[in-house]
């Protein structure tokens, strides 16, 4: 089965209620290839998950961007995944390499259905430089085989592996075009119109 482009957008700690109002209004306008073609998922900070839910167009969806990993309990300041649920929130980005290194978070993850990798070259998250296609699609084919040796073959050939690391318009294309890289997980243009541009880059994959 064909693995649909995905594209999430990763608002980190960024931005107040007037942001958000004007993001989703740009992106509730834009004009993008439909959902059979490219899944859109946006992750606001957890203050606006409502909002954005209340104002995002349907067909594309929100993650938060971390969550609890337990049940909820007394575990102050933790939001649980089945709050997130809950909400209407039905991704969650996990493992980060900013809260990795920042936080002190590690693998913990016990199965893979509906899981999104995510290669982010720590070297190119908010630096402007960003993967060569070919060193992407590189590291995706040996993640692949990875799963492939660890987990196992349908997994490796049905998980979606996304590019993240100063992902903008001008580099979109070319990274799309590559096998093995199903979308892209975009950290500071996802905060800007470009982010439209990223998302058309599905098409790409749909004029194979
Ligand atoms: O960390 C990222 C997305 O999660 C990438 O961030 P940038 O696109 O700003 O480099």
């Amino acid at each position: 089965m064909a693995r649909k482009f995905f594209v999430g957008g990763n608002w980190k700690c960024n931005g107040t209620i007037d942001d958000v109002k004007k993001i989703v209004t740009m992106l509730n306008e834009s004009e993008v290839p439909s959902e059979d073609i490219v899944e859109v998922v946006v992750s606001p900070p957890f203050v606006f998950l409502p909002l954005v839910k209340a104002l995002l167009r349907s067909d594309f969806a929100i993650a938060a961007q971390n969550c609890w990993v337990r049940r909820g309990g007394a575990f102050t300041g933790e939001i649980s995944a089945e709050m997130l649920v809950n909400l209407g929130i039905p991704w969650v980005i996990l493992g980060h390499s900013e809260r990795r290194s920042l936080l002190g978070e590690s693998n913990d993850i016990t199965h893979w259905t509906n899981i999104v990798l995510a290669y982010e070259p720590v070297w190119a998250i908010g630096t402007g430089k960003v993967a060569t296609p070919a060193q992407a699609q590189e590291v995706h084919v040996g993640l692949r085989k990875w799963l492939s040796e660890y987990v196992s073959s349908e997994v490796a050939s049905s998980t979606r592996i996304i590019y993240g690391g100063s992902v903008n318009a001008a580099n979109c294309k070319e990274l799309a075009a590559q096998p093995d890289v199903d979308g892209f997980l975009v950290g500071g243009a996802s905060l800007k119109p470009e982010f439209v541009d990223i998302i058309k880059s599905a098409a790409v994959k749909s004029s194979d």
